[in-house]
């Protein structure tokens, strides 16, 4: 790493944000920090040269142009001035860039925390024409970094496996209504819903009951309001029953009881059965609030989810990246062809500076368990690893994960999982671990391309969601077309686990 001291002050200077241009070893010139950037500082915004598609097929292809330039719209080619040439690529890029078709120019902005020193560096697509220095153990690790979804700094192609690949929902009207018959996929049908007393599965939680005096005394419910029990486990329960005069605080389901504050002279707490999911129909409902009083999140069965052409677009988008990540994860590292994708939530709004956040959102991870020897890293479990590293970073728009903590989809399986309200991508039916961990997290729905009818615990072999005692459902969408998204065949063994 450069030192600051080395770096500034110099003629190398180029734009105010104190990036600068130094030699990078093995990689020809790069761009650099001077000083420390903070993540999400807009660093460069470079001018762009237009080739139209012709004029850059003739003559721009058989220069040296074509290693600087950029896809831009209609088949056009964007050389960047500024800046913007001299960044080099990184399996682990710490910019980002967007392309400003409306000013003709690209935006890079830091996607981390900078160091003083440090190279800046894009990613510049999954095809690269040059070997990368930095070519390690990124895809090895199942850790695949972030695309801008422009494929990067690629010449155009003409291969068949790019007509093939085209995104059938690109064009037209985002809002358009797709019906039920023209979606891409195939829903599996869960079965009915627990209706009656035995099938109410519960969890025992620690209860404190105590009397009101005069009918004001609402210290407890203060106390507990602000105590910070309140774990995603017990989302779905009311914290407080009234019977009465009497009154009962729900506190934990920890194993052991709560401690409680002595100035409240409160009772030892007990434990008590409380429904472990919310009611779905008005009988579980009447069953579940003998138990504890609980949130009613009615499944409306009769209105199946409603899919506009834009949202097919982002799931057709999201499904292609999970294939392009296993195709990638087996070429570089010999891994098993799979890969998973988690998108950020269809239509996940832009920050207060018109920024987009949804990469920042976005994880994706291939299988590893060749590379790493590890029998148990497993492309879904490796995806979910990555989203659950974020959440524990302090990464401030990480709120940002749940976006309508109003839905019902929310307001049923808690607001604090990991995958709640998010849709989960992944090349092959995960298997029952994968599974499992899925439902765990309260993933919303699973879409895969290829069925594991040995191994899959999405209807293959077994389908959890609809086992009894699971404490959660999802919904599993087969996609029907598998070719579409690339000439490669990333089928695997029938009997692995994917
Ligand atoms: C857009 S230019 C980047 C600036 C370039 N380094 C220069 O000095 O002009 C792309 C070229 O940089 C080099 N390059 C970029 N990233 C690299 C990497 N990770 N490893 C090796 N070479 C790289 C390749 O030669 C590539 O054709």
């Amino acid at each position: 790493m450069i030192s600051e001291i080395e770096l500034s002050p110099g003629p190398e200077h180029l734009n105010n944000s104190g990036c600068v241009i130094k030699c990078s070893s093995g990689k020809g010139r790069g761009v650099y920090a001077s000083h420390s950037i903070p993540r999400n500082t807009l660093i460069e915004i470079s001018p762009v040269l237009l080739f139209s598609k012709n004029e850059y097929e003739e003559h721009g292809k058989h220069t040296v142009l074509d290693h600087y330039t950029f896809k831009w719209t209609e088949g056009r080619m964007a050389l960047a001035l500024g800046l913007g040439s001299l960044f080099n690529h990184s399996e682990s890029p710490n910019v980002s860039f967007s392309l400003d078709t409306k000013n003709d120019s690209i935006r890079y902005t830091t996607s981390r925390h900078i160091m003083p020193g440090e190279e800046l560096c894009i990613f510049y697509g999954f095809e690269l024409w040059f070997s990368p220095t930095d070519r390690n153990s990124s895809a090895v690790q199942g850790i695949i970094p972030a695309d801008d979804g422009w494929g990067g700094l690629t010449a155009v192609q003409h291969n068949d496996d790019r007509s093939k690949t085209i995104n059938s929902y690109d064009g037209g009207g985002l809002d358009e209504i797709i019906s039920e018959e023209n979606l891409p996929f195939t829903k599996f049908k869960p079965p009915p819903e627990e209706e009656d007393a035995e099938s109410i599965r519960t969890v025992n939680a620690w209860v404190a009951l105590y009397y009101i005096c005069n009918g004001t005394c609402n210290q407890p419910i203060k106390w507990l309001k602000t105590v910070g029990l309140e774990g995603p486990e017990l989302g779905h329960l009311k914290r407080i029953r009234k019977q009465e005069e009497k009154t009962s605080l729900l506190l934990s389901t920890a194993l052991g009881p709560p401690e409680l504050p002595h100035d409240l002279n409160l009772p030892a707490p007990y434990s008590v059965p409380v429904p472990a999911s919310s009611a779905l129909t008005l009988l579980s409902l009447s069953l579940k609030c003998a138990l504890w009083p609980t949130m009613y999140t009615p499944r409306r069965k009769d209105e199946p989810e409603v899919w506009t052409r834009g949202k097919l677009r982002w799931a057709w988008n999201a499904m292609k990246r999970a294939v392009d990540t296993a195709i990638m994860g087996q070429a570089e590292a010999e891994e098993l062809s799979i890969a998973a994708y988690i998108p950020a939530t269809y239509g996940t709004p832009d920050d207060e500076n018109g920024q987009s956040i949804a990469d920042s959102l976005s994880f994706t991870a291939c299988d590893s368990r060749n590379s790493t020897r590890h029998p148990l890293r497993h492309a879904a479990v490796n995806t979910i690893r990555k989203l659950a590293d974020y959440c524990a970073s302090d990464d401030p728009i990480k709120s940002s994960l749940i976006l309508d903590s109003s839905s019902d989809e929310v307001a049923r399986n808690g607001t604090h999982y990991l995958l709640t309200n998010r849709s989960f991508f992944i090349t092959h039916e995960p298997c029952i671990m994968c599974s499992m961990a899925l439902l765990h997290s309260r993933v919303k729905d699973i879409f895969f391309l290829y069925p594991m009818s040995q191994t899959g615990g999405c209807g293959g072999c077994a389908c959890l969601p609809a086992l009894k005692g699971v404490n959660h459902r999802f919904g599993i969408l087969q996609w029907k077309d598998f070719a579409q998204f690339s000439d490669k065949d990333i089928r695997i063994d029938a009997a692995v686990d994917a």
